[in-house]
């Protein structure tokens, strides 16, 4: 095994202090997302005292108003308490807010000016941090005109951090990095896919490459094949426009099924540093079978939408009754797909990936099923011998578990499975750090690592748009299942017609399976 360390010596380059530029402040993401997890940084000393963010959008806000709002999202959104006034004016007092319309470049010159002062008033060296929580349509203005602006001649360093969708399709998506691609270099672009930024997702190399009784296994030798799941309990809430453009497809498929993919999937890099993890990512990426035609995708990628249903007692409307979608809408918000990696370590093993909106429950969770022990005389089952797994779950429960099979206690040869599970969450709370916090604070420390390279930005839309190519053609096969349902059944028949089934997911487990875990259960 080649040696592999740790990059760890980054730590330093937030404690620099720079001025976080917030595109998009008056926005959901803002609210939800980006203002608690600049608390949270905050709170734990990893923004320093020397750091400004302004807020910028065109509704008009005074620092007032929007430190207002900034305390209404960190006590509705974020894990820590805004309990502690002298703390929280000290925090507060280093946002301000601009009206700005990204399509006006004399506001940009302002942005400039106000920039000069920050930087004098909070001893920052120039350093910028543009966060884009815009629509993609305005990623290219927004870079142009900070190139014009002159928000580029600062002496620190210069990073934009951009929000997923990265495009609506390849053509799109190319056109959209020549545009950045003019005004900043690949290396001071951090593409968000928050995905990366979670615990468990991070987790994955440490679990493969860290167990001398997991790597060893982890081919198409041993493994039978690979599930992920991906579901939600809420519907299209009060995104239906942006939606009922994306779908299932592009929303959860292009970006964090096919990231999680690529994280289970890849070779073990030279070293734990961002360019050789990316460039196993991106072999992985390439690596996928590409579907050969429209049958093809429809005998291997199944797409459904909900319809009208229940969840937990609630009565739900279908898809096409929610609010912006159209009422005779085609798209999906369901999609189930048998995914081939055409390498040497995983020929033959079927990747199952499934996403959707309102699923019976919230669960990402990834299951590495092994292949069975052959059957044999030794034991008195009756059934065959349950495989191995070994199941990751990322949330919201964090933690893994592995399924052994073991002598039933008290009964001659007869075999019991038993789950041993760690919970990280149930050990150490739920409270660690969320994925924005962390890839924020990444970006501010010059860390790419789980962020997405154009390369493998690109090679994940090629693969997706086939799917879509295929979609648009015949557009019978979307299924509709009740919302508070699984889905469509052909879902459960790709993994049938292969002998596998879906394995239950959060918590769902089977009766006959003992549990030992920390998690109390
Ligand atoms: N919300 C979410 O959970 C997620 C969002 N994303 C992505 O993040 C991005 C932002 O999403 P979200 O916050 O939900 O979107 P919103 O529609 O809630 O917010 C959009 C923001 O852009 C500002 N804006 C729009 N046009 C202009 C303009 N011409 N000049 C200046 N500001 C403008 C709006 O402010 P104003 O109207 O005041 O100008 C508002 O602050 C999108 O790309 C989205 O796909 C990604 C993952 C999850
Ligand atoms: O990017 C997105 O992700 C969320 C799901 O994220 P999670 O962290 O809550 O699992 C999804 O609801 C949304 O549609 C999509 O744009």
């Amino acid at each position: 095994m080649r040696q592999m360390t740790y990059n760890n010596n980054l730590d330093s380059v937030s404690a620099e202090g720079a001025v976080y530029y917030l595109f998009g402040a008056t926005g959901d993401l803002a609210r939800r997302k980006l203002f608690p997890a600049l608390f949270s940084l905050y709170k734990e000393g990893k923004l320093s005292e020397n750091f400004a963010v302004v807020g910028l959008a065109r509704r008009p806000r005074t620092n007032e108003q929007f430190r207002a709002d900034l305390y209404e999202s960190i006590v509705e959104f974020c894990r820590y308490k805004a309990d502690d006034a002298e703390l929280w004016n000290q925090f507060a007092e280093h946002f301000v807010y601009m009206s700005l319309d990204i399509n006006d470049v004399e506001g940009f010159r302002e942005l400039s000016r106000l920039s000069e002062q920050l930087d004098a008033k909070y001893a920052i060296p120039g350093n910028r941090l543009f966060y884009l929580a815009l629509a993609p349509s305005l990623f290219g203005p927004v870079s142009f005109n900070l190139r014009d602006g002159g928000l580029l001649e600062s002496n620190g360093w210069h990073r934009v951090v951009i929000e997923k969708p990265f495009g609506y399709d390849l053509p799109s998506a190319q056109k959209l990095n020549e545009q950045i691609n003019q005004v900043f270099k690949e290396e001071e672009i951090y593409r968000i896919d928050h995905y990366l930024g979670k615990e468990m997702v991070q987790n994955i190399q440490v679990i493969r490459f860290a167990n001398a009784f997991f790597e060893p296994l982890w081919n198409n030798n041993h493994i039978a094949n690979v599930q992920i799941t991906l579901s939600e309990t809420v519907g299209v809430e009060d995104r239906g426009g942006y939606y009922d453009k994306s779908g299932a497809l592009r929303d959860m498929g292009q970006n964090h099924m096919l990231q999680m993919l690529t994280m289970i999937a890849m070779e073990p890099p030279s070293r734990l540093h961002g360019e050789d993890i990316r460039d196993e990512k991106v072999k992985v990426l390439r690596s996928l079978r590409n579907y050969t035609s429209s049958e093809d995708v429809r005998s291997k990628v199944v797409r459904g939408q909900y319809s009208e249903g229940s969840l937990r007692g609630k009565e739900l409307p279908g898809y096409r009754q929610e609010e912006s979608v159209n009422e005779e809408s085609t798209t999906e918000t369901y999609f189930a797909a048998k995914v081939f990696v055409d390498n040497f370590r995983w020929a033959g093993v079927p990747f199952y990936i499934r996403t959707g909106k309102r699923l019976p429950v919230k669960t990402t969770e990834v299951v590495i099923e092994f292949k069975s022990m052959p059957q044999n005389v030794l034991f008195a089952q009756r059934h065959d011998l349950a495989p191995n797994l070994l199941v990751i779950r990322v949330n919201p429960l964090e933690g893994i578990y592995i399924k052994v099979n073991a002598k039933t206690p008290g009964e001659n040869n007869s075999v019991q499975p038993v789950a041993m599970e760690f919970c990280q969450s149930c050990q150490i709370g739920l409270n660690t750090p969320e994925a924005y916090e962390r890839l924020i604070h990444d970006a501010a420390r010059g860390d790419s690592t789980y962020f997405t390279r154009w390369d493998e930005v690109s090679q994940a839309w090629s693969f997706v748009d086939r799917i879509a190519q295929a979609w648009r053609e015949e557009k019978s096969d979307l299924k509709h299942y009740p919302a508070g349902s699984w889905g469509p059944d052909a879902a459960n028949q790709l993994l049938a017609e292969d002998g596998f089934h879906w394995w239950p997911v959060n918590g769902q487990e089977e009766d006959n399976v003992i549990w030992v875990s920390n998690s109390g259960k």
